[in-house]
Formats: structure tokens, sequence, C-alpha cells
């Protein structure tokens, strides 16, 4: 494949928007490309691809153009797609001197240089990483990050069955196998684009990580209970809820965010689920909520976050967020248990669930909500996922983390909580 300048330059002006690290990469590309209609359907996913490039190795392609002429951006252009291409690509696009640069940084060996630069995180991520877990997972997980994140799609039991899914991806052309550890979980080989099948607009799938299946599968919701999604967002794990209860009992999808919801809507009629409603809340404390206080047999809070366990598909994000925003997460994680805690009935389970690597975010919010509430206790995860027929090896801890290194899902955390 070659590259030409029409690519280099249309990726040099995205990238100027990208790199103000305003607002979410993918809000900013898919504005790019609305701005930009004649972009063609090869040239939209190069540039895409090559922009997350220079996201997740921005400060190894920082190293790379120290002292070179021309704009930074323009290095980062040419970088990005030769990351996902190869240096040979711009043998007839570039000179001498340019070409010879593109061929020397792209043989340097990565494993050779210092930690800052291996790893593309920023320095105060990298030594939370480290301190949170240690250096080896630490480190485990900033690698991994660095690598796109596969494409799960999770079979709707309600109105398909994983081989029937599996021989409709199959007549499309496109190669997928079932996930041997997790129920009902398909993995698809590249990117297809999976929403014009006609099985997908039918609803028997939705897609969604097989990490985030495993936080629907650990809440465990059985037919006829009454069971609430506090943060249910487009619903992505509401769904997979209300599956698991087979359409039978309540299942509440609450959110903030209009927005969100409304997306839910068009993804519940293909669903085939009849048990769902959502409601929309100004805060955690919604008068809406208190009329369910202590009848809940079941609550998901997956709560707002840093989202640092997806950096495989957000690379904005380590550039993104901040140790204040984190700290501001925490205060708003902490804010939500309490209020989601109040729903249970005596017995009743809650999941906290994020997709975070910080601790702060994670077992701190747990620990602080376990110490103000005395009537809650944690229930090991391994039980449950046994339950559930999820054979994942998982740290023997009263926690469920997992990772991309060693589970190939996005890095989630979860507790799970009783009330006695
Ligand atoms: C991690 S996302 C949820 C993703 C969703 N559960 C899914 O599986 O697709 C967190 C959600 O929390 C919502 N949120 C933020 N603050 C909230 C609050 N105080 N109460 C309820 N939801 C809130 C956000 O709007 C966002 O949709």
């Amino acid at each position: 494949m070659r590259v030409s300048t029409y690519v280099v330059s249309h990726l040099e002006e995205l990238l100027r928007e990208l790199l103000k690290f305003q607002y979410p990469a993918d809000a900013v590309v898919h504005r790019y490309f609305k701005l930009n209609p004649k972009l063609g359907t090869r040239e939209r996913a190069l540039l895409a691809e090559a922009a997350y490039a220079v996201l997740r190795w921005r400060t190894l392609f920082q190293h790379f153009s120290d002292g070179m002429d021309g704009s930074l951006r323009h290095r980062f252009a040419l970088l990005g797609l030769c990351e996902i291409t190869s240096p040979a690509a711009f043998d007839t696009l570039l000179a001498g001197q340019e070409r010879a640069w593109l061929h020397r940084v792209s043989a340097v060996n990565r494993d050779s240089l210092p930690l800052l630069q291996q790893t593309n995180l920023p320095q105060w991520l990298l030594e939370r990483l480290i301190a949170d877990h240690g250096r080896e997972v630490g480190l485990a997980y900033a690698r991994a990050s660095l690598q796109s994140a596969p494409l799960d799609i999770r079979v709707n039991r309600m109105r398909a069955e994983v081989d029937g899914v599996l021989s409709q991806l199959q007549t499309a052309g496109i190669t997928a196998h079932a996930l041997e550890w997790l129920p009902d979980a398909i993995r698809i080989q590249g990117r297809p684009a999976l929403q014009k099948l006609e099985a997908y607009q039918q609803g028997w799938f939705e897609v969604q990580d097989a990490g985030s299946q495993v936080l629907a599968h650990l809440l465990a919701p059985k037919r006829g209970e009454m069971v609430l999604d506090f943060c249910a967002g487009a619903g992505g794990k509401t769904l997979a809820l209300g599956a698991l209860m087979r359409s039978a009992g309540r299942l509440y999808a609450c959110d903030i965010s209009e927005n969100r919801l409304a997306k839910l809507k068009p993804r519940l009629a293909r669903s085939g689920l009849s048990n769902v409603t959502p409601i929309r809340i100004e805060h955690e404390g919604d008068q809406r909520l208190k009329r369910l206080a202590g009848k809940l047999d079941k609550v998901l809070v997956d709560a707002p976050c840093s989202g640092l366990g997806t950096l495989r598909r957000n690379p904005d994000l380590k550039w993104r967020q901040t140790e204040q925003t984190v700290q501001e997460m925490q205060d708003k994680q902490q804010r939500i248990l309490a209020a989601a805690a109040k729903l249970l009935k005596p017995g009743g389970v809650l999941v906290y669930a994020t997709c975070s690597v910080l601790q702060a975010e994670n077992q701190a919010v747990v620990e602080q909500f376990l110490h103000a509430h005395s009537g809650f206790t944690v229930q090991p995860v391994t039980p449950i996922l046994k339950q559930q027929k999820i054979e994942l090896p998982v740290d023997d801890g009263p926690y469920l983390q997992l990772w991309p290194q060693q589970h190939a899902t996005d890095a989630f955390f979860a507790a799970v909580l009783q009330k006695n």
C-alpha cells in the first residue's frame, strides 16, 4: 500500500484537532469525516487508524521527531501512517533525508528505550500503575494497552443461539469463533461492518467487549427479580442483564444522560426485551429513585470513571485524564455507590464496577463504602463466575480484575457487595 500526500495532509489536519485533547477522540474523528464527505472508505480507515496510532505512541513519536525539521504534526502524521503500513509505503513520496529518517526510526528496538518511551504513558499514570499493581503487572498492562482491542459480540439469547449467529457470520464472509470461556460471546476477526447484517438488525447480537459481558454475569440476575442498572448509559449491560433474566421480572435502566438513554431505545426494540424501564435521573439522589428504596434484589453500578482500563480503544484518555480528574471521579463514585446501596432489600446484591485500572477508583471506593456501611459484606467472585459457567483464571482475592494482557478483554474491576 502506498501513502499519498493527500492522506498525509488530511491526517495533519485531523491531528490539529485531536491533539488539543478537548473532546473524546472518536467524536473528533467522526466530526472530521462529516466535514470532509469526499473522503473514501479506505482513506477514512487509514486516517482513523493512523490517528489512533499517534495517540497510542505519542511519547515515542515525540522522541523520534526531536531535532527534525518541519512541524511536529507533520512528523506525527508520517509516523502514524508508517506505524500501520511500513516505511516502504513512503518510498515514492519522501525525499532522501526524510525517507532515511523513517527507515531508521522504524528499525529502533523499542524495548531498549527508557520506560516512558516504551510505555507511552504520562509519568503520573506510569507511577500510579506500578504503585497500585507492582512493576510486572503495571508494565504488562502498559504494553498491552498499546495494542488495538478485538471486536466481541454478545449473542442475544432472546432471539438466537451462538451456532445460528456463527453461521450467519460465516455466510457474510466474516471469520469469527465462540469464546469457549464465556457463554454467548463471539470474537470477530478484523473490523467488518456488523451493523449492516440482517442478523444484527433482527437483534440476534450486540457488540460488547467480553469483559463487559462478564460484569453482567457477575450480578447473576434471575427471572422475576427486581434489578436496577444505576449507570445504564446506552444500555450495553442493561441488555445483557435483561437477556439473563429472560425478560421476566423488572429491570430499571437509570442514567443522568438523556442522550445516552436515547441510544438505548433502538437497541431495546431490536432486543425483544419487554421488562426494561429507562429512567432519566437528575443525579444519584433523584426523587424518582426514592420509591424504589429497599425494594431491589440486584443493583449494578457501572460507575462513571477515568476509563483508563480501555486504553486499547480510547488511547486519548491517557492524555485527557489527570490526577485531579481521577480525584473528582472518586468523589462521584462514592456518592453513587452510597445512593445505589439504599435501593437494595435485605439480602440484595450490588456489583460495583469500573473500567479503570486505578485503586483510587476501585478498591479505595469499595473500602471507604464498607467502612461507612457495616451492614454490607464482600462476596468473593470466583464461586459466582463458576456458577455462571465462566471459566476464567482470576486472582484469589475478593475482587474481580480483568486485564487485556491476561484475559484479552478491556481492564475491568468489580466488587460484589451483599446487604446483610
Ligand atoms: C461507564 S458508563 C456506563 C456504560 C453502560 N453501563 C454500558 O454498559 O454501556 C457510566 C455512565 O454513568 C452515567 N452517570 C454519570 N453520573 C451519574 C449519576 N450521578 N447517576 C447515574 N448515572 C450517572 C454516565 O452518563 C454514563 O453513561
